[in-house]
């Protein structure tokens, strides 16, 4: 397994720091792994001169899995726009050709009392969100600030999806949700946008393929109500890049944090890029106190689906949950009797339990 490591900014490197400990555990237990690492983002703009720099990008083209920290922090704010941390992530998304998010936001029992909802509203939550992930307003074109008829500065992006992009993201959902509880819940804004009309009539057409899954169909507004109001509905919920953005945060709250909201980004052959869905939260960077869980569970995902391991990929899940069923939490987690960890003790703990 050639794994290409970008930690990225932020707590990047420190979150990444304990995934690759887990991956160097599985290493010298006879799992064969290698890992080289390069810069991303505001690392690869200060290394390189480039948010992406052509020998990272070259790295990750030739490894069989990426593992990314997370990029950006303020002092990169005021770069031009092709310079900043963001475009670095979202080009070598677009360059692997990444198109499929997949964020699943699974609540582990013992973190019940650190869920934003009462337990009885969340317990047993399994939901796994599917993001399109390199096209819409992210990548549509033109963009740009100009100034308009009017002589005053105007902004604009533009809201794209093409028949075949929506069909490929569509079939990732049917194929996932044929294996878990056979419902897909396509969540679109449809009464107001064509993009997503279309979005919509794609999704009718791919449900076809799959008479034993159900298809429904959901407001992106009402999407974001149901999934505080009752979560427990989704099996997989099926979105664009901006909506899917959105939810997933919102999902993650649900399953006690950010923290704990792992992803995988999967190309036509199931190569990929794992990272947690949180950014580099600039302002815990450098404390060691931000919660690594995420980034572990990216890995789990990473065997899962890159190299095909279900096995491995438990062991590192259920070693999570020995961590936590043992009452460690870092404090975004934390609750009234369990023990505080910093994020490289949470590491520590998850390759003892491994
Ligand atoms: N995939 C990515 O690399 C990615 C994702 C989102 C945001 N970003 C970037 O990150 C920077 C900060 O963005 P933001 O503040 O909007 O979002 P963020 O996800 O970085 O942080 C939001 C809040 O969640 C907390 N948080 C995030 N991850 C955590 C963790 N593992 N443990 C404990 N707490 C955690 C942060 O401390 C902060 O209070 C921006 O530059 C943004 O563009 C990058
Ligand atoms: C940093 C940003 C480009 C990124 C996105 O919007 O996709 C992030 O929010 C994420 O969720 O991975
Ligand atoms: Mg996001």
């Amino acid at each position: 397994m050639r794994i290409a490591v970008l930690p990225g900014d932020g707590i990047g490197p420190e979150i990444v720091a304990q995934a690759v400990k887990v991956l160097k555990a599985l290493s010298s237990d006879g799992v064969k792994i290698e890992m080289e690492e390069a810069p991303i983002g505001g690392a690869g703009y200060d290394a390189a001169g480039d948010p992406l720099p052509a020998a990272t990008l070259k790295l990750a083209q030739d490894a069989d899995a990426v593992l990314l920290g997370a990029v950006g922090g303020w002092n990169y704010d005021t770069l031009p726009r092709p310079m900043r941390p963001e475009q670095g992530l979202l080009r070598i998304r677009k360059e692997l050709n990444l198109f499929a998010n997949l964020r699943p936001a699974l609540l582990y029992p013992e973190l019940a009392d650190a869920s934003s909802l009462k337990p009885e509203v969340v317990s047993g939550l399994d939901i796994m969100i599917v993001r399109e992930l390199t096209g819409d307003i992210y990548f549509g074109q033109p963009r740009g600030i100009h100034i308009n008829a009017n002589g005053e500065r105007e902004g604009f992006n533009t809201m794209r999806y093409s028949e075949s992009e929506i069909r490929r993201i569509g079939h990732v959902a049917f194929d996932i949700a044929s294996k878990r509880n056979r419902k897909v819940c396509s969540v679109d804004k449809a009464n107001v946008l064509e993009t997503t009309e279309l979005w919509r009539q794609i999704m009718i057409e791919v449900a076809k393929d799959y008479p034993d899954v159900e298809l429904s169909h959901m407001y992106v507004d009402n999407a974001a109500m149901q999934l505080v109001r009752a979560p427990k509905q989704f099996d997989v919920i099926v979105t664009g890049n901006i909506f899917g953005d959105i939810l997933s945060d919102e999902a993650s709250m649900l399953t006690g944090s950010i923290g704990m909201l792992p992803s995988a980004s999967l190309d036509s052959n199931n190569k990929g890029m794992y990272e947690p869905s949180h950014g580099s939260a600039p302002d815990i960077a450098g404390q060691n106190i931000a919660n690594p869980l995420a980034t572990i569970l990216s890995a789990a995902m990473m065997m899962r689906y890159t190299f095909n391991s279900e096995e491995v990929a438990q062991r590192i899940e259920n070693a999570v949950k020995k961590v936590l069923a043992n009452g460690l939490r870092t404090s975004d987690i934390w609750t009234e009797g369990s023990r505080k960890a910093s994020c490289s003790e949470m590491g520590d703990a998850v390759v003892a339990a491994l």
